[in-house]
């Protein structure tokens, strides 16, 4: 990677455990890790290539860590981003989160496995929402960093497949807000592959029409037509 130039930076943001770095697993290496849950420290770079069209775009994804203890480090690593992927879960009923929390136990190479199994069970069984935390991030990005295009990402959808009773997170309630705030809204499963390539595709996409756009109206002026684009409308008032 030294010496290529990024194009995008892409940041990912949302509570700890709920599937941020799985997500980015699944879309650089197209694979899904099974086995104890690691919490990412700080944050984690990787870069990857793509096409869209006959342009070539570098996409350089910045993981950040959920927990809270890491706030301000990924508050550094959000600057300048031009695309925030922007994760929240399904809460689960307990025999989902049973049968995680149970893995994390099990797997543990912590000296004090229960305390392993009481920390995995309080961050989803008595969580309030990781819905409350991504819009969290929202409003921070909104006031802060208002280059950057949002995408609103529900994780795990493949534990919906297996039960739809399931849900705790409306759809069409998380939909009106993505509208509210102009971000795009996906549902994703690292676990069956469902969306991931489409989500970071989009992210590109969007890349390109976006500097198409401004080398545009750097030539030609402002063709206020496009402006029917909520994307291209949000991009005229950076
Ligand atoms: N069933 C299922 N489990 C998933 C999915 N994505 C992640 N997981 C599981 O959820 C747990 C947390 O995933 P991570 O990707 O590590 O979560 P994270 O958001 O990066 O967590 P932090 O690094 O703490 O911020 C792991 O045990 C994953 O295997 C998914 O799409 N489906």
């Amino acid at each position: 990677m030294s010496g290529q130039r990024v194009d995008v930076k892409v940041v990912m943001l949302g509570k700890e455990y709920v599937g941020k770095t799985s997500l980015v697993e699944r879309y650089v290496h197209d694979r899904f890790l099974v086995g104890p849950y690691q919490n990412t420290i700080g944050a984690a770079f990787v870069a990857k290539v793509m096409s869209v069209g006959d342009r070539t775009v570098t996409l350089g994804i910045w993981d950040t860590a959920g927990s809270e203890r890491y706030e301000a480090m990924s508050r550094i690593y959000y600057r300048g981003a031009k695309a925030a992927i922007v994760c929240y879960g399904k809460r689960v009923s307990s025999p989902v989160l049973e049968q995680e929390v149970g893995c994390a136990r099990l797997a543990s190479d912590s000296p004090s496995p229960w305390l392993c199994l009481l920390h995995a069970a309080s961050q989803d069984l008595t969580d309030s929402s990781s819905f409350e935390r991504a819009k969290f991030w929202v409003k921070e990005l909104r006031s802060l960093e208002e280059g950057c295009q949002i995408y609103l990402c529900g994780t795990k959808s493949d534990l919906l497949e297996e039960d739809r009773r399931r849900r705790r997170v409306d759809f069409h309630d998380v939909q009106d807000y993505a509208d509210n705030i102009k971000a795009q809204l996906f549902e994703t499963s690292s676990k069956t592959g469902q969306s991931v390539d489409e989500l970071f595709q989009k992210v590109a996409e969007d890349y390109v029409s976006v500097a198409a756009f401004q080398e545009m109206t750097e030539d030609k002026g402002v063709d206020l037509g496009q402006k029917a684009n909520p994307y291209f409308y949000s991009c005229c008032h950076h």
